[in-house]
């Protein structure tokens, strides 16, 4: 590891401190060489020269040889042991800086987050607004599309009526011509009448006037007759007087008589003539009367016609009534179309501002939908760069990574005094990494990745952990297991409490991510497959938890179905006749754990009624393809509760409980055994030493991306314990795995199902 990239630099720096016994191309000294204050540097192979450089002495007796030999061997060996100082303290300073920018790059990545969070749930607001000011302005929109309708088909209506009308009015028109033509023609025939009727009158008054004449004629006459009568009486007077005076003469007589037949004869003319005027006077009165009868029937023909004439003016002044009501109503009719027309244009206004707020909140939606998709890929980009940075910090930090959690005090623990034996220091270096346990007045301090308080929520726990499993998706393998005494936590931690939506373990929060991830993946092209497998190690022996054809167990409960474990060169394993389940969705994988639930081996022992006694293995392999960029991946996760860590006298176990717990015990030395020889860099490492370690190889061999949670409890009587569970999990933290690999661009020939 040392030295490989500057191996001209180190083996000429070698050459100097082996004086020459080994000199490369470029041998010459460097300024300080030899010099114990001086710079050299040394790679692995100079140090096991040096290591195993052997003294050669001529002379075997040569004390003083023997000594200088030896003093320039240990000064070798200080020179190289200060470089390696230096060089350690190289390292740690540099691993300081890392870890500052590690944790500046993530408050970055935090904050960004919560900034872009922040803007996500703003846009989704604005957007909702929007949706919703859309959605009511569509209604608007649609109610004023009716209203539009509706008075445009009134509009439609009154334009009818309003012809309709129009031709009532046209054939009134009509008739108030004929009408008034009529009353035209009955007004001639009026005033021809009354012309007539005037003639009449005058007529009338002439025929008086003659009528009088002919009375004062008459009367004058009648005056003449009265005269004459009178004269006739004097004459007839004389005539006596004269018939005296005949007898008197006789001559007188005669003449008297000649007078007489002359005054008759003239009374007869008289009397003729007076007869004459009478006639006259009764042809002219029935003339008169003839007049006036024709007056009468004139005027009585005047009346008829000035009724006629009455009643047609009545008529026409009724339709000229109509005509005004009708007008009237043409005119309400005109001002109702006008409002009509109004409103319509009004309501083409504001369907037309409509429309265009419309445009305008479309165009907005569609502003702000690609400030969402800006959005989006500034998340993207930040994604990227937080896996890169993740990535970047386990490929430095080499090692194992280890949480820890301490649960909370339970009532079951029967806990009365305030005694605490864990507590978690507050300084900075140590601060959320740092634990103190007391036992017996010492104090042991252990400091990890991440120390989880009480406190802790799931989903604070997950947060922590969500970046590991993302890079499953990615084409990482990923292991994260559970560690810790009986009722520590460990099931809690994976899985959650049953009928808890809000305290899910870590597997259910993993895969509802994973299956998030994948869904916001696919824009990008990505698709992927995933399988899902569930075992048991039981007493050293495979269990297959979805297997729906449960094979006989032996006395003991094992399954007598012997599963073989194998590795293939990619680092994947395969474990033989293991029942594989495709998944595709969240929903699916609860379904399946449910179902391996009912199939775990579940007993009883004094330190937890329900605590599982077997080590369970969740596996969830991933395929995916994309098919823009034709990159593939293949990515596992492995979520493992492991079996509860205790010592045999602790768990009060017997008979099968006792086999339980040693071949529990067993497979976590072995594990314990693994780690141990990692950290020593081994060259064996007794991975077949268990079916645990077996399967668990390729986490542990450093080709996963894997993580410890050692879980503890705060119960003082279980310290010793705890102190054993953090010692370990110090140990495996310490531990060098090597450099996770991330499977890409191959597809795997047999597509069973692999861990690791
Ligand atoms: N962080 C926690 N918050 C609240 N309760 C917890 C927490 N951790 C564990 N518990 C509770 O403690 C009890 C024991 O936890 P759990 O069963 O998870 O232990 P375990 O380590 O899995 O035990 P086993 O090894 O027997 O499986 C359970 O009732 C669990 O609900």
């Amino acid at each position: 590891m040392v030295g490989t990239a500057n191996n001209g630099r180190s083996r000429q720096a070698f050459s100097v401190v082996n004086e020459g016994q080994d000199l490369g191309p470029n041998s010459a000294p460097t300024s300080n060489a030899g010099s114990e204050c001086g710079w050299i540097e040394f790679t692995r192979e100079d140090v096991e020269v040096l290591l195993n450089e052997k003294p050669k002495r001529k002379d075997k007796f040569n004390l003083k040889e023997k000594f200088d030999i030896m003093v320039e061997y240990i000064r070798r060996l200080k020179l190289c042991i200060k470089w390696f100082q230096e060089l350690e303290g190289n390292y740690l300073i540099e691993q300081e800086k890392l870890l500052n920018a590690l944790e500046s790059a993530k408050q970055k990545c935090n904050e960004m987050e919560v900034l872009m969070k922040n803007k996500e749930e703003e846009l989704n607001s604005i957007i909702m607004e929007l949706r919703k000011n859309y959605a009511s302005l569509q209604e608007k929109f649609m109610k004023e599309d009716l209203d539009k309708l509706a008075a445009m088909e009134s509009l439609a209506r009154e334009k009818e009526a309003r012809l309709s009308i129009e031709r009532t009015q046209a054939s009134l028109s009509e008739e108030l011509a004929r009408a008034q033509q009529e009353l035209l023609s009955s007004n001639q025939k009026i005033s021809s009448l009354n012309d007539m009727y005037k003639r009449l009158q005058d007529y009338n008054t002439s025929l008086q006037q003659y009528n009088g004449k002919l009375h004062t004629d008459l009367s004058t006459a009648e005056d003449e007759l009265k005269r004459v009568e009178k004269e006739k009486a004097t004459i007839v007077e004389n005539l006596s007087m004269l018939r005296g005076q005949l007898t008197l003469s006789r001559a007188s007589q005669d003449e008297a008589i000649k007078q007489k037949d002359a005054l008759v004869n003239e009374v007869a003319r008289l009397r003729a003539e007076l007869n004459q005027v009478r006639d006259d006077h009764d042809r002219l009165l029935s003339q008169v009367l003839i007049l006036t009868t024709d007056v009468m029937k004139y005027k009585e023909s005047t009346e008829k016609y000035s009724a006629e004439v009455d009643v047609l003016t009545t008529k026409a002044n009724q339709l000229e009534l109509t005509f005004s009501s009708q007008n009237t109503q043409i005119v309400v009719l005109k001002n109702q179309l006008a409002t009509a027309e109004e409103k319509l244009q009004v309501s083409n206004s504001s369907a037309l501002e409509t429309k265009t707020e419309f445009e305008g909140q479309k165009q907005l939606i569609n502003e702000l939908q690609k400030r969402l998709a800006d959005a989006d890929s500034k998340l993207v980009e930040g994604e990227t760069l937080r896996k890169k940075l993740h990535n970047t910090i386990l490929e430095l930090k080499g090692n194992i990574r280890v949480f820890c959690r301490v649960r909370p005090i339970l009532p079951d623990d029967g806990i009365t005094t305030e005694v605490k034996v864990i507590s978690y220091p507050s300084s900075i270096e140590a601060l959320g990494r740092g634990i103190d346990v007391v036992q017996n007045g010492q104090k042991h301090s252990f400091t990890f990745d991440k120390v989880f308080m009480p406190d802790a929520k799931q989903d604070d726990v997950f947060t922590e952990i969500s970046q590991l499993t993302q890079s499953a998706l990615d084409g990482y393998k990923v292991c994260i297991f559970a560690y810790g005494q009986t009722g520590s936590g460990k099931t809690y931690t994976m899985m959650g409490r049953p009928g808890y939506p809000e305290q899910k373990g870590l597997i259910p929060r993993s895969l509802e991510q994973i299956f998030q991830t994948r869904q916001s993946l696919q824009p990008q092209g990505w698709r992927f497959e995933m399988q899902v497998s569930m075992l048991e190690i039981y007493n050293e022996t495979v269990h297959d938890l979805l297997s729906t054809n449960q094979s006989p167990s032996t006395e003991n409960g094992v399954s007598a179905k012997q599963y073989s474990i194998k590795h293939d060169a990619n680092g994947n394993t395969h474990v033989s006749d293991l029942t594989i389940v495709d998944v595709r969705s969240a929903k699916d994988v609860a379904f399946l754990l449910d179902q391996a639930a009912e199939s775990r081996s579940v007993g009883k022992t004094q330190m937890n009624e329900q605590s599982s006694r077997s080590h369970f293995v969740f596996t969830l392999r991933i395929f995916g393809v994309n098919e823009s960029t034709e990159q593939q991946i293949q990515g596992v996760l492995n979520l493992i509760d492991l079996a509860g860590s205790e010592r045999l006298s602790k768990s009060g176990s017997n008979g099968d409980r006792l086999k339980e717990t040693q071949a529990n015990n067993k497979s976590l030395s072995s594990l314990s055994d693994v780690i141990y020889a990692l950290a020593k860099k081994e060259d064996h490492i007794p991975y077949r030493s268990s079916k645990l370690t077996h399967l668990l190889q390729p986490c542990l061999g450093g080709q996963s991306k894997t993580l410890m949670f050692v879980n503890v409890s705060p119960d003082p009587a279980s310290v010793s314990e705890s102190l054993c569970s953090l010692r370990f999990a110090a140990r495996v933290n310490a531990c060098e795995i090597g450099i996770p690999r991330r499977q890409t661009n191959t597809r795997p020939s047999d597509p069973r199902l692999s861990y690791g």
